[in-house]
This record gives C-alpha cells, sequence and structure tokens, in this order.
C-alpha cells in the first residue's frame, strides 16, 4: 500500500449486494508511533452521475425517487438528484450515457467529464464520475423513469437552473453529487 499504512487482514463481515469488511491496518503517525486500527469499509463498486442542461431554454432534468437512508435518518426520503448509477464493470462514460437513457430517456450530446469525487471517504469504496451533458427535444428517446423491475420509479423533473441552484440553498436538494454539479454550472458561467 505506502509506507505508512500495512493492510494487516480483511475480514470479510457480510457479502450481499454488497460488501462489508472489517480491516485491520497498521498506520504509522507523523511522530512514528505505529498504531493498529479497525475500519469498516462497504463495498458497492464505483459510481456516474450527469448533469442534463439545456442551454437554450436554461433548464436542467433531475430525477426524483424513493431513497432509504435519509427516511432512515428522519429525513424526507424522496430526492431530488441527477441521473445517476453504479458502473457494473464499465467505463464511467459508458455507464453514465446508459443511466440517462434509463433514467430520463434521453441521450445526451457534448458530455464533458466534470471530476471525479468520493462520496463517502470514511465508510465507501465508491468514487463516483461526474459529467455534464446537454438535452432538448432531439435528444429523447423514450419516457425514462429507470427499471421497475430493479425497483425503480424515476419521476422526471425539469426545473429552470437558477430555482435548482436556489433549492441546494434552501434545502429541497441535499444530494451531494447534485449540489457539486449546480454549483459547478454556476461557477463556470460566473
Ligand atoms: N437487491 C438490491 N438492490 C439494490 C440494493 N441497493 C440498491 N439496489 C438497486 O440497485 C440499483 C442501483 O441503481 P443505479 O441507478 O445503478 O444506482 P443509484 O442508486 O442511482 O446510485 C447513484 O446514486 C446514489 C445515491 O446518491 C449514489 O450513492 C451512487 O453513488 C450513485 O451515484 C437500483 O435498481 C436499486 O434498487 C440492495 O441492497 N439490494
Ligand atoms: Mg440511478
Amino acid at each position: 500500500m505506502t509506507d505508512r499504512i500495512s493492510i494487516i487482514s480483511a475480514k470479510l463481515l457480510v457479502k450481499n449486494w454488497g460488501t462489508l469488511s472489517n480491516v485491520t491496518l497498521d498506520y504509522r503517525h507523523k511522530s512514528g508511533t505505529v498504531q493498529r486500527l479497525e475500519r469498516e469499509v462497504y463495498d458497492h463498486g464505483s459510481a456516474a452521475a450527469m448533469l442534463l442542461h439545456d442551454p437554450a431554454r436554461d433548464t436542467v432534468l433531475l430525477v426524483r425517487q424513493f431513497r432509504l437512508p435519509p427516511l432512515l435518518n428522519g429525513d424526507a426520503p424522496d430526492l431530488l438528484e441527477v441521473c445517476a448509477g453504479l458502473l457494473d464493470g464499465e467505463a464511467p462514460a459508458i455507464a453514465v450515457a446508459r443511466e440517462a437513457l434509463e433514467e430520463t430517456g434521453h441521450d445526451p450530446m457534448d458530455v464533458r467529464h466534470v471530476c471525479d469525487i468520493y462520496s463517502c471517504p470514511g465508510s465507501l469504496t465508491e468514487k463516483v464520475s461526474l459529467f455534464l451533458g446537454l438535452y432538448d427535444q432531439d435528444t429523447l428517446r423514450h419516457a425514462g423513469g429507470g427499471l421497475e423491475h430493479e425497483g425503480e420509479e424515476i419521476e422526471l423533473v425539469e426545473l429552470d437552473f437558477s430555482q435548482a441552484l436556489a433549492m441546494t440553498r434552501d434545502g429541497r436538494i441535499v444530494d451531494a453529487k447534485t449540489i457539486i454539479l449546480l454549483q459547478h454550472l454556476a461557477l463556470q458561467r460566473a
């Protein structure tokens, strides 16, 4: 790994949809002291997400869907997000195009990689590749809505960009990847 860190063992706690492991490691502090630590890590693979923007009308196309963890944390469970999905072994650019089509029905144009983020680096191995893409009436292929047989029920929500940005400030948009992409678009035109 690195000369600061030695992985001693990784004990599999749960292998189901994702994999939860308890990792034992030796961490050498700057002082030279070596400390044995245990950390639980959840691995469900990496992901990709895309903000769809229509520059002519200055709108964005988001998706609203049920998310269990916010509900368990005492928040509203229907989150407004950019379209996104897990990689399923694909390259991020391929996966994000597939997810955009499944979830929004659009085959976006001029897709551009923005940055990669660790969504929760203390607990998850997941790295999310963020993209910006353009949509309009010519990129529409079908109604979208996600895959019902996988338990998805996705509502498409089109908003004026300024309204979506305001919603990141008043708590109506709380998903990190969505906030980052909306702020990226705002910075780009500032
Ligand atoms: N059987 C089973 N299926 C699951 C489980 N967890 C999720 N799924 C299913 O796996 C699929 C995941 O859908 P994707 O569109 O590929 O991923 P996503 O959930 O949209 O993930 C994106 O958004 C998340 C929330 O912000 C992000 O956490 C993630 O990184 C990614 O960006 C969905 O059909 C969902 O129902 C589980 O524990 N068991
Ligand atoms: Mg998804």
